[in-house]
């Protein structure tokens, strides 16, 4: 295991609004690491952030920002913490060259040679007032700010949305040249599963405020499979944990399989016609699925 401070820790962390509670969030990444949270709508991504950000005062549980404890030693961790979200706003009768000598006078790790790359690889005119930008620079002029600060940990909430695929492409290829320097790592959610899928070392999964799953990308991917094989159909199908869903056509069962090896489906014993395996976006709404029919069940 690993002794280096880690990137974030997030244990038993709570959070109730009116109409919405997070529950008993635990999470944490190891430098070096990039991790996407991915959550359908309102399912408290933003909220976890802003609780890691020390946006948000948790109602209960521990979290630590690059070892500092959150919201206390706030200060002290966000010198080395960019974050990104999609509600930030630049000034926006300054030009992005004014943004860029203001953070740089604040932020000793400031790379003026990196932040005239980045100018240059996501097509900006620094020169220019922020206001004549489109909201995709907008976002990308953010991310710029950020990324040239070369922080120990970037946060980003949602930093794709609004980009087209050429910019989401650079975006993702930077973030990946970021980790090159292994002692920093990235935190950000999003709903597009591709981009998570493209880049993330974990992958955590968040659902009506909880985790609903959390492990490495490369684990989702060899665990879960889809299984087509002959079962007649007065055969009831097998009771067993690891079928997350059935779904029966005359002869024919489709099961959806966590926790998927060539021993489990031998135990089977019965005539495979196909075994498939799933993409990132699949794994993510059977999980959600499943996840949602457990606690119904549990519920009732
Ligand atoms: N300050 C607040 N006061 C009350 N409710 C809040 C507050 N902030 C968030 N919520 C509620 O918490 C829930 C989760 O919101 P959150 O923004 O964390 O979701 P999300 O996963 O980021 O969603 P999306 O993908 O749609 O951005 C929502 O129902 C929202 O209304």
């Amino acid at each position: 295991m690993s002794t280096a401070t880690k990137a974030f820790e997030m244990k038993g962390v709570s959070k109730t609004f009116r109409f919405f509670s997070l529950n008993d969030i635990s999470l944490d990444l190891e430098p070096g690491q990039i991790m996407g949270l991915v959550g359908p709508n309102g399912a408290g991504k933003s909220t976890t952030i802003r609780l890691l950000m020390g946006l948000l005062t948790a109602d209960a549980g521990e979290i630590r920002l690059l070892g500092h404890a959150m919201p206390d030693q706030s200060a002290a961790a966000k010198l080395d913490v960019g974050f990104v979200s999609d509600d930030m706003r630049l000034f926006q009768h300054l030009t992005l060259a004014q943004h860029m000598d203001f953070v740089a006078a604040i932020y000793p790790g400031w790379d003026a040679a990196y932040a005239a790359t980045l100018l240059k690889r996501f097509g900006l005119r620094a020169q220019q007032p922020v206001k004549g930008l489109s909201t995709g620079e907008q976002a990308k002029a953010l991310l710029l700010l950020a990324l040239a600060r070369r922080p120990k940990l970037l946060v980003l909430d949602e930093p794709t949305s609004g980009l087209d695929p050429v910019a989401r492409h650079e975006l993702l290829t930077e973030f990946m040249d970021v980790l090159r320097d292994d002692s920093r790592s990235i935190l950000f959610s999003s709903h597009n599963t591709l981009d998570v899928e493209r880049i993330s070392d974990r992958i955590s999964f968040i659902d009506r405020g909880r985790v609903v799953a959390a492990s490495d990308k490369e684990d989702f991917l060899e665990r879960w499979r889809r299984v087509q094989l002959r079962l007649p159909a007065d055969q009831p199908a097998w009771a067993l944990p690891e079928i997350v869903a059935c779904e029966r056509d005359g002869g024919l069962a489709t099961l959806t399989v966590d926790g998927f090896s060539d021993d489990w489906l031998a135990r089977l014993d019965a005539p495979v016609q196909q075994v498939q395996r799933m993409s990132l976006e699949e794994i993510f709404v059977a999980t959600v699925m499943h996840s949602r029919q457990v606690q119904e069940a549990q519920a009732q």
